[in-house]
């Protein structure tokens, strides 16, 4: 698979209410606006980005990259970001990053793609260790074939919110981020202000 052949999607559509209702993506880490940030870490594993936000349209198109709102109303969740992805998607892959994450890691398109060829799997979720050490899922890193656009617009038609209960219906492959040399920290997220001081002094 060529980074030519997959489009990142950024979710930066949330309500940020652990941030006191603002917009997750626009607070500075190291001085930089997490969703460019994010976008400077994407671009180099994809071979397009796009941003999909849900307020303060015109400060995210600032960064250079397409944007794209909910077509679902009321802040649906993460999986709408998915829908959207997929529905502007031109390229047979997307692959989904949160904008508060930002030291996700260098390799994740490299390494999701691989799995997802290699198990001949729909999906390719990402797993790491939480700050407890415990390998979980994290579901809002995935890799995708276009073509589970239509499973995902009848699920979140449908009502479904979950994106674990979504991707459940798929072939889906859990890669794990936690080999020697990983950073045990890469898949931290900033939820409140605090959090993010934190992950900025790391
Ligand atoms: N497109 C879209 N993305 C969302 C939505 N809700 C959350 N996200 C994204 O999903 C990721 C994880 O969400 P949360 O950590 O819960 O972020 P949040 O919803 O902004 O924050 P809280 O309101 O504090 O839960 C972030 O990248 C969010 O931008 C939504 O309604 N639409
Ligand atoms: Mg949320």
């Amino acid at each position: 698979m060529n980074a030519e052949d997959i489009t990142g999607v950024i979710l930066a559509g949330g309500r940020g209410s652990r941030m006191g209702g603002s917009d997750k993506g626009l607070q500075n880490f190291n001085g930089i606006p997490l969703a460019l940030h994010t976008l400077m870490r994407l671009a180099p594993q994809v071979g397009e980005v796009l941003i999909n936000a849900n307020r303060n349209l015109s400060a995210y198109e600032a960064f250079g990259a397409p944007v794209w709102p909910d077509a679902l109303p009321d802040f649906a969740g993460p999986l709408a970001g998915f829908l959207t992805g997929l529905e502007q998607c031109d390229t047979p892959f997307l692959v989904t990053v949160p904008c508060d994450t930002p030291r996700f890691p260098p390799d994740l398109v490299a390494r999701l793609s691989s799995a997802l060829q290699d198990q001949d799997a729909e999906i390719a979720m990402a797993a790491a260790p939480e700050e407890d050490g415990q390998l979980r899922p994290q579901p809002v890193f995935c890799l995708l074939r276009r073509e589970l656009l239509e499973s995902l617009v009848r699920f979140t038609h449908g009502g479904g919110r979950k994106i674990d209960a979504w991707t459940a219906q798929h072939r889906t492959a859990l890669v794990p981020f936690d080999a020697p040399g990983d950073d045990p920290q890469a898949f931290f997220n900033a939820n409140t202000l605090a959090e993010l001081r934190q992950l900025e002094q790391r």
